[in-house]
């Protein structure tokens, strides 16, 4: 067990990277994909089974949870690991991302972002030095700095200057978070879609000398090649020897790729948010339970799977659940896209280690399409 933050990079297969950050709570296996636990529940999860799926870290939405229960509540019920019993380590986002896409009446200006809650229609305002407060009384073991995040397409001088205002907001953060040994504050790269931003972002982030680097901006409805492409530019512009966590991703295939890229960290809630839909992912490529052709189907989705909710239960169940709308049906195929999800990250992480990376990921997208057999 250590008392600080370190991150070790383990091997390396081109620009893939295979790594640990080792924090008092806990190692955290890079490649790495974090579970989204959005209120302080990774949904329709209990946090045992998370765990039993190899998951060594999950993600905490700031902007849900200061809104409900409040971030000074939770501190005072013995801050979120305890309250969600989760012992391993928690990375929090920084709240402004969901800021703008979830509340109301927003107003963003240098001093951070005003906003309604969209609970209850109370007014907030998060500075930067807010944000981190929040974090620190979640009692987050990662902590990310406020930005501002801009949709693709945007304006060449919008992206610019979310950019540049999100960096100050960095330096903000910095101060604030002080110095917190096991803990981490990390950095987030703007620049949007164009690469002479990019590097500017990353390397002035550079200077500040911080425990890691967040690529941010990015999934946000630009093509994957775009999102790829900027990968190219930022990944080479941050320290070899910090970890760097792709925000909001995503696809099985978006995240082979970007490994291949030298990312370290994921987040995505498209296993957990797909499987309440009724969208199934396994090793054969994606299969929507909804489709009326699964409705005698007494095949179980991958009868070679080590988790009970892929191997021992029929596709026509599944089928039935998920038009019947039950909470079974969900919580299913939570359960079966997170066991793929982490299954797909330990090939990821043994592949690299073995110095197979490319034959790995060429065999993983062959077997998608294969489809539904
Ligand atoms: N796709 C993304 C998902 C996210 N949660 C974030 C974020 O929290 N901050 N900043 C970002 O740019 C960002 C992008």
């Amino acid at each position: 067990m250590t008392e600080t933050f370190q991150f070790k990079l383990l091997a390396t297969d081109g620009k893939a990277r295979r790594g640990e950050v080792s924090m008092p709570r806990g190692t955290i296996r890079t490649p790495a994909f974090m579970p989204v636990g959005t209120v302080g529940t990774v949904k329709a999860m209990y946090l045992d089974q998370v765990r039993e799926l190899g998951a060594d870290i999950i993600l905490g939405n700031t902007y849900h949870l200061m809104l409900r229960p409040g971030a000074e509540r939770v501190a005072r019920l013995g801050g979120l690991h305890n309250f969600i019993r989760w012992d391993r380590p928690i990375l929090t986002d920084s709240g402004g991302f969901q800021v703008m896409s979830l509340s109301s009446l927003r107003k963003l200006n240098e001093q951070g972002v005003t906003f309604k809650s969209h609970v209850d229609g109370a007014l907030y305002h998060m500075s930067p030095e807010r944000s981190i407060e929040i974090q620190g009384l979640l009692d987050s073991d990662i902590q990310m700095q406020l930005d501002e995040c801009v949709a693709l397409p945007a304006e060449p001088n919008e992206i610019e200057r979310a950019m540049e205002m999100s960096l100050r907001w960095a330096e903000r953060c910095k101060a604030a978070f002080g110095d917190q040994p096991g803990k981490a504050m990390f950095g987030i790269v703007q620049g949007g879609d164009i690469p002479k931003l990019r590097e500017r972002s990353a390397l002035a982030l550079r200077d500040l000398d911080l425990k890691g680097y967040a690529v941010g901006g990015l999934a946000v409805g630009e093509p994957q090649e775009v999102m790829l492409d900027m990968l190219d530019v930022t990944c080479p512009a941050l320290p070899a020897e910090k970890p760097r966590y792709l925000m909001g991703v995503g696809t099985p295939d978006d995240i082979l790729k970007s490994v291949a890229h030298g990312i370290d960290m994921f987040d995505c809630v498209m296993p957990t948010r797909s499987g309440r839909h009724g969208l199934a992912f396994t090793r054969y490529g994606r299969i929507n339970l909804r489709n009326a052709r699964h409705a005698e189907d007494t095949r179980p989705l991958d009868e070679q799977s080590t988790c009970p909710a892929t191997r021992d239960y029929s596709r026509a169940y599944l089928h039935h659940l998920i038009r019947s709308n039950e909470s079974l049906g969900g919580m299913l195929l939570s359960w079966n896209n997170l066991a793929y999800y982490q299954e797909l990250m330990a090939g990821i992480r043994k592949a690299i280690e073995e110095g197979r990376y490319a034959d790995f990921m060429a065999e993983t997208q062959e077997n998608w399409k294969r489809g539904d057999l």
